[in-house]
């Protein structure tokens, strides 16, 4: 498992976003190799999805061959409900970018049968070969999607009984009212999740930071469902201080230093996404590796691709599945599905990686670490 630490809220979104459009230009999928994301709703992710619209409009990322699963869903809330799941994805997500309809999958949590429509999701998620990547966030008391505690850790997509704490948590949506708050969900299993390739959690606030610590600290326990991540080869939790405060100082000096020796040691442009190595720096210059002295990290310039190679690998992207690989970016602008073509960058409201300012001055733990893609937020909500 990976621990990305960074200051905020903030930095863990843009962190995230800029890790999912990288994943996705790598993967360059096209139509008959989808990328298949997993997403969650709460409010953790808005500010990812506020991230990937951008990126979307300044033609650094295209979902016209990913396939998305909405992770859970509200039982007998109106899809039209402004709180349903449903509702949630769209005004932030859905309806902003470049999906197809057809694949776009969500729970419908008014379904004459629920039994059917969940084995239906999970049908549906091995007909497109399983998902790539399961984005999630997690609740208070270490729900994923809504396996409340005491789950199957081998559950699969289901109807669900909501914790009291989660109907707590969630009141906060309705008018901070409990009682209309939906008590039944569907909602993936911790098995689901499970068997996502690559699992990528974001948690914030000091409220799930005893989560963090059972996550992380502790064992495998369908008390803290989050915890199965533990046993996935691929998973990484991105998270910000606030929520590292029931972990221990060397826990989080641990993953700091697992972060910091990597890019002293490896170099950033030779860890992959997924944490995978290409090659070792060609040379220690400064030799001070063993001595306890690790030398400045790298700029904001050499952390990942850049707008512009994000960019050329969208437009790389086989637009028509035909296995050539190669499409011109005017191929890349049109849209045989009436899909609106990734419009011009926007105002300089959001941000783009080449005007964040690298702000390494965060040294909560005694361990320094790179913050270099700490973002420029946008400034509100731009829908
Ligand atoms: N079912 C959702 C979860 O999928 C989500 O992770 C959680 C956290 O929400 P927030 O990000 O608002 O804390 O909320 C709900 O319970």
């Amino acid at each position: 498992m990976r621990l990305i630490i960074r200051d905020d809220p903030k930095a863990v979104a843009y962190y995230t976003a800029n890790y999912v459009r990288q994943r996705i230009n790598e993967f360059k999928p096209t139509r008959k190799r989808p990328f298949v994301l997993g997403l969650p709703t709460g409010s953790t992710p808005v500010e990812v999805y506020w991230h990937l619209v951008d990126y979307y409009k300044r033609g650094e990322i295209s979902f016209r061959h990913v396939i998305t699963f909405s992770m859970d869903e509200y039982v007998g809330l109106p899809r039209s409900h402004p709180e349903s799941y449903c509702a949630f994805m769209r005004r932030h997500l859905y309806d902003h970018i470049n999906l197809r309809p057809e694949n776009v999958h969500m729970l419908d949590g008014n379904a004459d049968d629920l039994a059917a429509e969940c084995q239906r999701y999970e049908d549906k998620i091995k007909e497109v070969g399983g998902i790539e990547l399961f984005l999630g966030g997690i609740g208070p008391d270490g729900h994923i999607a809504f396996n409340e505690p005491g789950s199957s850790l081998e559950s699969v997509t289901r109807v669900k009984t909501l914790a009291y704490e989660t109907v707590l948590a969630n009141a906060r949506f309705f008018g901070g009212d409990v009682n209309k708050v939906p008590k039944l969900a569907l909602t993936v299993g911790v098995g689901t999740v499970r068997a996502a390739r690559e699992v990528l959690l974001i948690i914030t606030g000091a409220h799930k930071a005893v989560a963090l610590a059972k996550c992380i600290e502790e064992g495998v326990n369908h008390m803290w469902t989050v915890s199965v991540v533990q046993l996935h080869p691929s998973a990484m939790i991105v998270c910000d201080e606030d929520a590292t405060l029931e972990l221990h100082v060397k826990t989080v000096r641990y993953f700091k230093s697992i972060e910091q020796v990597q890019e002293q040691l490896i170099g950033r442009q030779h860890i992959g996404l997924k944490g995978s190595i290409s090659k070792l720096a060609s040379s220690d210059p400064s030799g001070s590796f063993g001595s306890g002295v690790l030398p400045p990290v790298a700029s904001a310039a050499t952390n990942g691709s850049s707008s512009s190679d994000a960019s050329q690998s969208s437009a790389d992207q086989d637009e028509d599945g035909d296995g050539d690989g190669s499409v011109s970016s005017q191929q890349f602008s049109d849209d045989e599905y009436g899909d609106a073509a990734p419009a011009a960058a926007p105002a300089a409201s959001t941000p783009s990686a080449s005007n964040i300012v690298a702000d390494s001055s965060s040294d909560t733990h005694g361990v320094r670490v790179d913050d270099s893609i700490a973002p420029a937020a946008p400034v509100g909500n731009p829908f």
